[in-house]
């Protein structure tokens, strides 16, 4: 069929996958399909997937083709015919009414096990934004001694808690340093309060979709109960730990699936899960296919940061309003009650049910009007260009901006092999793996891209160089003492996850080993059993996500792509705590400000619409 044979020329570096035209040849095949158009839409169906898009929206076909492998996807456009009929798509198309490979819902067009995970994620989030009936009056005494009286400002941290202890489902979203933390705990400490007094002692876990994420989480969550006064019975049943989401799922070694679903539910009365911009559509379906009835859910994230790796922006799509996020009347009054606010302060009158589920963080406390990072992070947000560009003018000690010509590039390197010299020393000298993990965890370049020599692959090779050509390493072979590497398969089993971070040291008896960080204690590893790994003296901004570090270093290529987008710009700022440096063409910034990460997802429409 020639639509086959033009699909198949399609398939290159930057077009079509072999994966696309190979579904559309089974369907063809396998006598499912002799439809040329449906043919057609399914491969692109597919494509659209593994580039992180749920669907493909029918009005975006004539685009995508011209954009795909001139002169194929034009030469394919004969055979794009609008929207399909459901009434005769046989057994490959259906409105979902029945089990077919392809669902049309409205204009967009779903695998059909995708279209199944958006329903079962939006109905499972609107059925558990109902109100629960908290009185607020009783409520007010607790939220005053938690988080004090601000005054006619709303404080809202202590808006967010009053809102979510009301409801199974919670939504906070903020930027980096808002308080997500510090408003959760005291949040569980609400909870449970009002728990015990119905005589429950509530099992309450917490997770997030990387073990690094979820080693921060645990950090920060004791940091922040230590420094509330709550009482011991409170305190004891906050959790310590934090774990993956994969590892809370129960990983079934070789298997796609989990231990606990539907039929076997997790044994949890609240789950709070950070980091949530992270978790993909499928993740996320799993999760709350999972989650037990009656149990809450708390999400914790950064709705502008990138969205997750694999298809999907979830936390983006629950969180999109537009403006400041208000609430429906109900919800408004009742939050003006507990918080002793105005509730016109709170209100919008065209707040849809699910925004009563959400909050929005709003101030900093990490970085205050005299931080470059912050402001940087700001600019980028509201995409005031103008504003980024000025910033760097007005002597912020720390942030600073390099032009990426030659001399530009040399001191990155040269950047590179200081900050990389900390742990290398301490390897040296005989510290312990944990010291030395926790050194190398405090410096980080990253990149937008994969490939090329402004991309993780050609960083690592320039900077393992530089660091050899200032003794600082020796590498030969594949393993050497000091590389970092950076797990990129999840292997259950050994109950490693993609993210995780591991260093090449030598054991007590001198044999090399990669030790990895776990719950403050380091773990080692053969280096033969390691699963798919990669040196990470360079990370591409999306593995960084769920990180922080001290000083950050983040490089644009030299030349424009479509993934230099507004939000891995601001993803990646943001991974910073004390310094950022950015690498970057002058040119370049105007573009990457402006462009937006657009998914095509319906669940925004379903929560939203
Ligand atoms: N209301 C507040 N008043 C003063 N300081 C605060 C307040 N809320 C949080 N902080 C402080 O701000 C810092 C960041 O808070 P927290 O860790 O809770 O934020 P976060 O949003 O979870 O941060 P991250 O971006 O790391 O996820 C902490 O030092 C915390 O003690």
């Amino acid at each position: 069929m020639q639509v086959l044979q033009l699909l198949q020329q399609a398939v290159m570096p930057g077009g079509l996958r072999a994966l696309d035209v190979q579904f559309a040849r089974f369907l063809h095949q396998t006598g499912q399909c002799q439809d040329p158009s449906l043919l057609l839409l399914a491969a692109l169906t597919s494509f659209e997937l593994g580039r992180g898009n749920v669907c493909l929206p029918l009005a975006a076909v004539p685009d995508l083709l011209r954009s795909l492998a001139p002169p194929l996807g034009e030469q394919l456009r004969p055979w794009f015919s609008g929207t399909p009929d459901v009434t005769t798509g046989g057994e490959v198309l259906s409105g979902g009414e029945r089990l077919t490979p392809l669902v049309l819902d409205l204009d967009r067009l779903y695998l059909q096990r995708y279209w199944r995970f958006e329903c079962d994620v939006a109905s499972f989030l609107l059925q558990r934004s109902e109100p629960l009936g908290v009185d607020p009056a009783r409520l007010k005494p607790s939220l005053q001694r938690l988080f004090g009286d601000a005054g006619a400002q709303p404080d809202w941290q202590k808006v967010a808690a009053a809102a979510v202890v009301n409801r199974r489902l919670g939504v906070i979203s903020g930027g980096p340093g808002t308080g997500k933390t510090t408003t959760v705990i005291k949040l569980l400490a609400l909870y449970i309060e009002q728990q015990l007094a119905l005589g429950s002692r509530p099992r309450i876990r917490l997770a997030a979709p990387t073990g690094k994420a979820a080693a921060r989480m645990a950090e920060s969550i004791s940091a922040a109960r230590g420094g509330l006064d709550l009482a011991p019975e409170i305190a004891r049943l906050i959790p310590q730990e934090a774990s993956t989401l994969h590892r809370l799922l129960g990983v079934r070694p070789g298997s796609r699936g989990f231990r606990h679903h539907a039929g076997n539910p997790l044994h949890l009365d609240l789950l709070v899960v950070d980091e949530a911009s992270m978790v993909d559509l499928p993740m996320m379906a799993r999760l709350l296919a999972a989650l037990p009835q009656g149990a809450r859910l708390i999400l914790i994230g950064d709705r502008d940061q990138l969205a997750s790796v694999e298809a999907g922006s979830v936390l983006g799509d629950i969180c999109s309003w537009s403006g400041e996020l208000g609430y429906g009347q109900a919800q408004a009054d009742y939050l003006a009650q507990a918080c002793g606010l105005d509730s016109a302060v709170l209100q919008s009158p065209d707040a849809k049910p699910i925004a009563d589920s959400l909050a929005q963080l709003r101030t900093s406390y990490r970085f205050g009007a005299d931080s470059g990072i912050g402001r940087l992070a700001r600019a980028v947000n509201l995409g005031d260009e103008a504003q980024f560009q000025a910033l760097w003018r007005e002597g912020f000690a720390d942030i600073a901006w390099h032009s990426l010509d030659s001399a530009g590039f040399q001191v990155l390197i040269g950047r590179c092999v200081e900050g990389y010299r900390a742990y290398l020393q301490l390897l040296a000298a005989g510290a312990s793996a944990e010291r030395v993990l926790a050194a190398f965890g405090r410096f980080q370049l990253l990149c937008a891209l994969r490939n090329g020599p402004y991309g993780v692959t050609g960083l690592n090779e320039r900077i393992e160089q530089a660091l050899a050509n200032a003794g600082l390493i020796t590498p030969q072979g594949h393993w050497y003492a000091g590389r970092p590497v950076i797990v990129t398969r999840n292997d259950g089993a050994l109950e490693l996850f993609n993210g995780d971070i591991g260093i090449a040291m030598p054991n007590a008896e001198g044999e090399l080993r990669v030790w990895f960080d776990q719950g403050g204690t380091a773990r080692a590893l053969l280096p033969s059993r390691m699963p798919e790994h990669e040196t990470v003296y360079a990370m591409t901004v999306h593995k960084s996500q769920g990180s922080e570090f001290d000083q950050t270093l983040l490089l644009l290529p030299g030349e424009d792509a479509p993934v230099l987008t507004r939000e891995l710009l601001y993803t990646g700022i943001t991974r910073a705590r004390k310094t950022f440096e950015l690498y970057a063409p002058d040119y370049l910034l105007k573009r990457v400000i402006a462009r937006r990460t657009q998914r095509a997802s319906g669940l925004a429409g379903r929560l939203w619409g």
